[in-house]
């Protein structure tokens, strides 16, 4: 269980390595124990004024009652008369967009990877009944070990949006499922179109649907195929196929045993799932963590902030 007996007295600052305008998140370390550790601080203010107390609060209780190896692992959450503040287990390998956008695009084995940690995330979810919904690369983290986790959601920057509307979806939209666009609702079948999108941005370097005109971008998930590069593997376009299926009913996952005919997919024959579950399987890639704690995978334009107890302005 989460403790809720801690206060930022227990912490030592140490870094800046997310920042957003009502929140960020912080390397520090905990006092007494030396454990490194990512603290998101967010003003309450901002989250009243978007009436997220709801989301935020339903979204925590979640995460304090979810354990599993791919999922990060919130740890302490307390609060200050303007702030909230979760505790969060550190991942010195930064976000996998981090890595993505560096590396292009991924090649088959290391995308299969971590989509396969994915997959056991996603599976751990709706085993509980939560759909994540949230499912991109910057939601994704690597681990110490090279292993890929998705990190808190409902708290990630997306998610709490801004007011105008006009951004009536949460974050980057390309891989929203079409019946989210459609406004038809969307359960457990959303979580595995992204997986298909997450799949074919790391293969490809390039999200679905890619194009910047975002009217274009909503009619070509709800009414255009996707065409696949030619250099893409027989398997992964088979399995892409079946994850983009506008249908969410017909969609690969959505049937009665969930993530079992993805698992079975002969794109993911190279991996052992009961392995992978208990951290058995070689992660394809290290993380460098010869720089203090890792934070050369964190962007550099935060590191130069100071790494102090406020958040936006008037803190
Ligand atoms: O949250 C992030 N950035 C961000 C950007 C804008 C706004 C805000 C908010 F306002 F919510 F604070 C946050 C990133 C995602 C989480 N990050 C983690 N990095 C390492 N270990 C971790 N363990 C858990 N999370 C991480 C890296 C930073």
């Amino acid at each position: 269980m989460v403790d809720h007996s801690v206060s930022i007295e227990d912490f030592t600052l140490l870094s800046v390595i997310g920042k957003g305008s009502y929140g960020k998140v912080l390397l520090v370390r905990k006092n007494n124990t030396g454990e490194m550790l990512a603290m998101k601080m967010l003003r309450k203010d901002f989250i009243a004024r978007r009436n997220q107390i709801e989301h935020t609060r339903t979204e925590r209780s979640v995460l304090e009652r979810v354990n599993h190896p791919y999922i990060v692992k919130l740890k302490y959450a307390f609060q200050s008369p303007k702030k909230l503040y979760f505790v969060l287990e550190y991942c010195p390998g930064g976000e996998l967009f981090f890595h993505l956008s560096r590396a292009q695009r991924f090649d088959e084995p290391r995308a299969t990877f971590y989509a396969a940690c994915m997959v056991l995330a996603i599976e751990h979810l709706h085993s509980l009944n939560i759909v994540y919904r949230d499912l991109k690369p910057e939601n994704i983290l690597i681990d110490a070990e090279g292993y890929a986790k998705i990190t808190d959601f409902g708290l990630s920057k997306e998610n709490i949006v801004d007011n105008t509307g006009a951004q009536s979806f949460c974050g980057t939209p390309e891989y929203l499922a079409p019946e989210i666009l459609a406004k038809q609702g969307h359960g457990k079948a959303v979580d595995w179109w992204s997986l298909g999108a997450l799949i074919f941005e790391m293969l490809t370097g390039l999200p679905p649907f890619y194009t910047r005109d975002r009217e274009k971008l909503f009619n070509s998930i709800l009414h255009e195929d996707i065409n696949f590069p030619s250099y893409l593997s027989n398997n992964a376009k088979d399995l892409l196929q079946r994850l983009f299926v506008k249908d969410p009913s017909q969609r690969l996952g959505c049937g009665p045993n969930d993530s079992e005919p993805i698992k079975s997919h002969p794109f993911f024959e190279s991996i052992n799932w009961g392995a992978l579950l208990r951290k058995e399987m070689r992660p394809p890639f290290l993380p460098n963590l010869s720089n203090e704690h890792g934070l050369n995978n964190f962007e550099d334009e935060f590191k130069k902030m100071p790494a102090v107890d406020s958040v936006g302005k008037d803190s």
